[in-house]
C-alpha cells in the first residue's frame, strides 16, 4: 500500500482570514497534485506569540474546522488541520483537528508540552503564559494506516512515539514551528531520530519563514522515512512537500533491520 502525502508550508500572517484563504488555496493545489493526506502547519491560522493566542482562538467546529471538514469532504482528501488555537470554558489549547475524506472529525490533539524555555543567547517563550496542556496521545484510523498526531515540542518526549509505534501508528505527522535557535541545532536530527527509531514515517510541517512577522519559524518541513532518511524536504520559503508514503517499504526495513522485535522490555 502506498499513498501521497503532502505538507503545505505556509506562509501566516496577521490577518487570519488572509491565513484561511492561503491554506485552502494550498489544500486544493496538493489535491490536484495527486495528495491522499494533507497536512499544514502549527498555528496556522494566527500568529505564533502568546499576544494573539485568545484573540485568534475558536471553539471546536468554529469556522476554521467548518473550512477543514467541508475540504476533506468536497476533494475526498485526508487533513491533517495542523493546529489552532482552541477555546474551552476560558482555556485556550494548542489544538490539532483532523478530518475524513468524508469531512468527519477523526482526531483532535491538543498539544501535551508546553514550550516553556529560556536559551541563553536564543529564545525565551513561555506557552503556559496563554495555554493548557492537552493530556491525550492522538491516534487515528484511516483507509492506508493509523496515523498519529503530535504538536511541536511534543516531538522532544521520544517515550510518547514509540507508544504509537506500538500502538500501530505506520505514520506520524507534527505540525510543528520551531524557531532560529532551537531549527538550525534539533529540527533535522529530532525528525529523523523519531522515524529511525520508531521505523516509521515522520513528517513535521512548519509555517513559512516570515521574516517581517513577530516569529520567525524554521521552515524546513520534512518526511524521514523508517530508514531516518529525508524523503521529502522544504526551505524556509512557502511550498508543498509531497511524500510517496510506501508502507511495504516500511515492512521490508523492520524485516530487514528488526529493532522493535529485539527491544528487551524486560529490562527497560
Ligand atoms: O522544541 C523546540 O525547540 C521548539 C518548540 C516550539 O517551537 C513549539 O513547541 O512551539
Amino acid at each position: 500500500m502506498k499513498f501521497q502525502l503532502a505538507l503545505c508550508q505556509m506562509k501566516v500572517v496577521m490577518d487570519k482570514s488572509v491565513n484561511l484563504k492561503t491554506a485552502e488555496r494550498m489544500i486544493r493545489e496538493a489535491s490536484k497534485n495527486g495528495a491522499q493526506v494533507i497536512a499544514l502547519p502549527e498555528m496556522f491560522n494566527c500568529p505564533y506569540s502568546n499576544k494573539y493566542f485568545r484573540e485568534y482562538g475558536e471553539p471546536e467546529n468554529g469556522e476554521t474546522c467548518k473550512m477543514l471538514s467541508s475540504l476533506a469532504k468536497e476533494l475526498k482528501v485526508t487533513i491533517i488541520g495542523g493546529s489552532i488555537p482552541e477555546l474551552a470554558e476560558d482555556r485556550v489549547y494548542n489544538t490539532s483537528y483532523s478530518f475524513s475524506k468524508d469531512g468527519e472529525m477523526i482526531g483532535k490533539h491538543r498539544k501535551i508540552h508546553l514550550f516553556d524555555i529560556d536559551v541563553k543567547g536564543g529564545i525565551r517563550f513561555k506557552e503556559s503564559e496563554t495555554l493548557t496542556a492537552g493530556n491525550e496521545i492522538t491516534m487515528f484510523d484511516t483507509e492506508f494506516c493509523k496515523i498519529g498526531v503530535a504538536i511541536c515540542y511534543d516531538v522532544r518526549f521520544p517515550e510518547l512515539f514509540r507508544k504509537m509505534t506500538l500502538a500501530g501508528a505506520k505514520l506520524i505527522v507534527l505540525p510543528g514551528a520551531f524557531n532560529m535557535t532551537t531549527g538550525p541545532a534539533h529540527w533535522d536530527l529530532t525528525m529523523r531520530a523519531r522515524a529511525l527509531d520508531n521505523q516509521i514515517y515522520f513528517a513535521a510541517v512548519s509555517p513559512a519563514r516570515d521574516t517581517e512577522g513577530p516569529y520567525q519559524a524554521y521552515g524546513s518541513s520534512c518526511v524521514a522515512n523508517p530508514w531516518g532518511e529525508f524523503c521529502g524536504k522544504a526551505d524556509a520559503r512557502e511550498a508543498i512537500v509531497y511524500s510517496e508514503i510506501d508502507l511495504e517499504y516500511l515492512d521490508d526495513i523492520r524485516n530487514q533491520l528488526p529493532l522493535l522485535k529485539h527491544r528487551k522490555e524486560e529490562l527497560y
